[in-house]
């Protein structure tokens, strides 16, 4: 059968699906990410974010549905591992490494290369992390795991990154320093899947925001452009619009 994905598309599913025993996750999802854009992607508790990336990145296989990610299917977990990059909500760490063991250990992983040492080295500096680079993960803060966890995220370049909640536990400046790598890799061309409840941090990065509702995607469109969508006396912001449109009844603004 022909495939339909486009080539510009760094990420996209056809009718991607998701069923559990006793509830369906997704359903029948139809994403487009245009290469080198950052996709917000909203929605509330348990709407079906975390079980979409999970398939996009190969940790999950869908019930039906088709999806390809930078060109690989969502099928070929080998092809995939090579492309993208995950950073789950709770990242996964080796407490008894210090955060430069982990780097190097994940560097290896990955087949990074001969550029590893430096390029561990200024995405540490960048993070504030050189200093404590020689600790055991374990006694490191929140924050200081977080900076670990999104560096062995991009480490080895992937062509699309899928981030959860990237700014937990981050100060304000380090958030900002994180808010300012997502920009820096998409100016190379990097696409980044964000899913956040952080609404500020969407509407500053996003290109187009996703917001899911019960497995389904209820709502598409540039941050000004779903704000704009319904006239109104009074400023509607994001949260409004994610408000209304996970409210159950239909809201305002459709797909
Ligand atoms: N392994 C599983 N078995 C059964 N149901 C599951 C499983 N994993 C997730 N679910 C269900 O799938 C739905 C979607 O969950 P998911 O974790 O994808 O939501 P989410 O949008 O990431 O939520 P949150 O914002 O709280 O992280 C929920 O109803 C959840 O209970």
């Amino acid at each position: 059968m022909p495939s339909t994905f486009t080539d510009s598309d760094a990420v996209e599913t056809r009718a991607l699906t998701k069923r559990y025993p006793s509830s369906t996750a997704v359903r029948e999802l139809d994403l487009s990410v245009p290469e080198g854009s950052v996709y917000g992607f909203l929605g509330p508790n348990g709407a079906g974010k975390t079980t979409t990336m999970r398939m996009l990145t190969g940790l999950l296989d869908p019930t039906s549905g088709e999806g390809h990610v930078a060109g690989a299917s969502i099928r070929d977990r080998r092809a995939l591992a090579g492309v993208v990059g995950y950073l789950p909500e709770t990242p996964p760490l080796y407490d008894e490494l210090t955060g430069r063991e982990q780097l190097d250990y994940v560097a290896d992983l990955r087949d990074v290369g001969p550029d590893a040492d430096a390029r561990i080295d200024s995405l540490v500096e960048r993070f504030d992390l050189a200093g404590d680079a020689g600790k055991r993960i374990e006694a490191y803060s929140k924050g200081m795991r977080q900076k670990t966890a999104f560096v062995q995220t991009v480490l080895h370049d992937p062509d699309v990154v899928f981030l959860d909640e990237p700014t937990s536990g981050l100060d304000p400046r380090a958030a900002r320093t994180l808010r300012e790598e997502i920009r820096n890799l998409t100016d190379d061309g990097t696409t980044v899947f964000l899913s956040t409840h952080v609404l500020p941090v969407v509407e500053e990065l996003a290109d187009v925001v996703g917001v899911l509702s019960d497995g389904r995607l209820v709502a598409e469109g540039t941050p000004n452009g779903l704000k704009n969508r319904v006239e109104s006396d009074s400023d509607e912001t994001l949260e409004d619009v994610f408000l209304d449109v996970t409210s159950g009844h239909g809201g305002r603004f459709g797909r």
